[in-house]
């Protein structure tokens, strides 16, 4: 039996396919023919190939440094720069991650625009992978502004300014019919989850088109840096069948397609294919996270596929489990259950109505009616209250399970004096909305206001936290979408939470992932909010967030998926067996490593030797 190599080049995919030369009998792979093979196959993890194993020490050169996969910076030891043929290509020093860490946190805090500071991590992320995420992970609070919302909103806005390099597919309306085609020119062969946007509705800014891309690669860096999920088993996706934005169509800069969106059935074909071509390239369970479709398409494509596969949309789902989160921990504030509560809400779209329906669920979990928990809860869309009568009508989809018998009403600040709500949520992207005077009457007829100003980025926020407070006279329970910093009123400081469905959609994914579940019931939703809600502290309450602080969403991704995982292999949806039965620690050794791993050549003694047994050697037999 041959001795074989390693390809070790740094996480977990098999190298399927291997030239000719490297199936020779002889075994013997020059490095040009091994450098070749890796860098096509793009693999990073111990990989057998056809008896030879070769190993990341095999990327030989400046390749090696090249590749963000790889790289390590100053951080390869004397021994690895001379096996990997790079000694003498950096600078002498060696320096430990710890000490690259520190001169990142150096180098952002130097920048004063926050889009610089994303420029900076995207050139981070683009030379030392490893770096990246462990940077993002160890200072989430710091960094998730960064590269999540706000300053996301900012670098999609700019997209067609800061676009460098590849990272997230581009499926164009011109590609129909070879949509697979397309998938297969995505290097990784081992995709577990896709984070895909049409741009048409990203954060509270609109119709961005293709420079939507900044949220499918935000939301998935979070994979990796909140749950652990390894990049390479990560793929976002831009579906660009054009933008209605008129500026963007006008913008030399914009660099989607330049004409209006496709619509009706020539698009629904289209996303028919994309998910049928998902499933072929990648399998079956492949994750399918929808995110920051326009309303009218986001509610049709969850009906339409989460039978079918394995799928959620982020914004109806996500975010209604953040929110039902942040509504059970409230309930050790103000000793109501959810059903005790009535709520109004500014929008009507996918957050508010997926807020509204998982709030039903939960009612129904405390023992209410379906019609009962409904009647609590009170929707004001553009045209003003969800009313039956009202003449624009507009009440189509789920808005109907919430429509009342009341009045036609156009002014919000009516309704909330009317109504007097316990709970007011923002889901508009209507900036400022939740006037001092509205915040005031919630004042007025509560004595701790549960107020959510959910709208993204921060510019659309429906108040802000300092206007929040002031308006309440510091008794409001309040939690905003972006973050805001902490408040000082009435001699006490307060630092509410950040509502946003980054507390689930990792740990949701994280669970999916390692289970291979096919689909995504809503219950999963409601488990993810009770494991969020149980992770709060009475600290966290006592400053005022009714949610665990940022640099505990990694242990809430862990907590959430165990519950996933839980309930997969109970309602028999997981496909991965046998079933762990130490559910942690199975999904803990599914996690990406941030810290570096040696780059020396491994050996692997393969089959394991055994050792021949001891045969007794007798004196007699010595002797003779
Ligand atoms: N914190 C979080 O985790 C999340 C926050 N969001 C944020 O929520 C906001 C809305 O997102 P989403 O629900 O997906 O978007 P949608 O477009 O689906 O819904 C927006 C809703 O707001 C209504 N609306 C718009 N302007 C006004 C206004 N001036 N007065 C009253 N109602 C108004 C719309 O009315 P109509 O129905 O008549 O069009 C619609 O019902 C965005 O800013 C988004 O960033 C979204 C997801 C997650
Ligand atoms: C957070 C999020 O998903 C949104 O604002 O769309
Ligand atoms: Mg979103």
């Amino acid at each position: 039996m041959l001795a074989r190599q390693v390809i070790a080049s740094g996480a977990s995919t098999a190298l399927k396919s291997i030239s000719a030369a490297t199936a020779s009998p002889k075994r013997s792979l020059s490095k040009a023919a091994i450098t070749a093979i890796v860098q096509q196959q793009q693999t990073r993890d111990y990989h057998e190939v056809t008896g030879d194993i070769i190993s990341p020490s095999m990327i030989q050169g400046i390749d090696h440094l090249r590749d963000p996969r790889l790289n390590k910076g100053l951080a390869f030891t004397l021994e690895e720069r001379q096996t990997l043929g790079i000694h003498g290509l950096q600078p002498a020093r060696f320096k430990s991650q710890e000490e690259q860490l520190e001169l990142c946190r150096i180098s952002i805090s130097r920048y004063q625009e926050d889009l610089n500071k994303y420029l900076y991590l995207v050139d981070l992320q683009d030379r030392n992978e490893k770096l990246f995420f462990k940077l993002i992970s160890e200072d989430v609070e710091k960094m998730m502004p960064i590269v999540y919302t706000p300053t996301v909103g900012l670098a999609c806005q700019k997209f067609g300014l800061i676009y460098r390099r590849p990272r997230g597919l581009f499926v164009t309306i011109n590609d129909r019919g070879y949509v697979y085609e397309v998938l297969r020119n995505w290097p990784e062969h081992d995709v577990r989850a896709i984070v895909v946007t049409d741009g048409e509705r990203i954060l509270g800014l609109g119709d961005l088109g293709a420079c939507g891309m900044g949220i499918p690669v935000g939301k998935l860096a979070l994979y990796t840096a909140l749950a652990g999920i390894p990049p390479h088993q990560c793929l976002p996706i831009v579906i660009d069948v054009g933008t209605n934005n008129q500026d963007l169509l006008e913008d030399p800069l914009y660099v989607g397609l330049r004409h209006k969106r496709v619509s009706g059935k020539e698009y629904d074909d289209f996303i028919d294919e994309f998910m049928e071509a998902v499933v072929k390239r990648y399998g079956q369970n492949t994750l399918i996270q929808f995110e920051d479709f326009g309303n009218h398409n986001a509610f049709r494509f969850l009906d339409k596929y989460r039978d079918t596969y394995c799928t959620f949309n982020d914004d109806i789902q996500g975010t209604a489990s953040v929110a039902v989160a942040g509504l059970l921990a409230s309930k050790r504030i103000t000793g109501k259950k959810i059903s005790e509560n009535t709520f109004c809400f500014l929008g009507a779209g996918e957050a508010a109505i997926g807020i509204a329906d998982l709030v039903v669920k939960a009612m129904q979990a405390e023992g209410c009616g379906l019609q009962e928990a409904r009647d609590k809860i009170w929707l004001f869309d553009i045209d003003g209250l969800l009313a039956k009568g009202r003449p624009e009508g507009r009440l189509g989809g789920h808005k109907a399970f919430y429509a009342k018998d009341h009045r036609v009403m156009k002014n919000f600040a009516e309704l909330i004096s009317e109504i007097k709500p316990s709970v007011l949520i923002g889901a508009s992207a209507a900036g400022g909305a939740f006037t001092p005077e509205i915040l005031q009457t919630m004042a007025k007829n509560n004595a701790r206001p549960i107020i959510f100003a959910l709208s993204n980025p921060t510019s659309k926020a429906e108040c802000t936290a300092q206007a929040a407070y002031e308006n309440t006279e510091g008794r409001c329970i309040f939690s905003s979408g972006s973050p805001f910093p902490p408040v000082k009123y009435g001699g006490k400081t307060f630092s509410p939470g950040q509502g946003n469905n980054a507390y689930i959609f990792p740990g949701v994914a994280l669970g999916v992932i390692v289970t291979g579940t096919h689909h995504i019931p809503e219950d999963i939703f409601l488990i993810a909010a009770q494991a969020v809600a149980d992770h709060v502290s009475q600290d966290d309450l006592d400053k005022g967030s009714l949610y665990p602080p940022l640099s505990a969403i990694r242990e809430c991704s862990l907590e959430i998926a165990v519950g996933v995982t839980k309930y997969a292999y109970e309602k028999g949806l997981a496909s991965t067996y046998p079933e762990p039965q130490d559910k942690l620690a199975y999904i803990k050794s599914h996690l990406y490593n941030f810290n570096y791993e040696s780059a020396m050549p491994v050996t692997w003694k393969w089959p394991p030797q055994q050792e021949a047994p001891k045969r007794p050697i007798t004196p007699t037999k010595l002797q003779a």
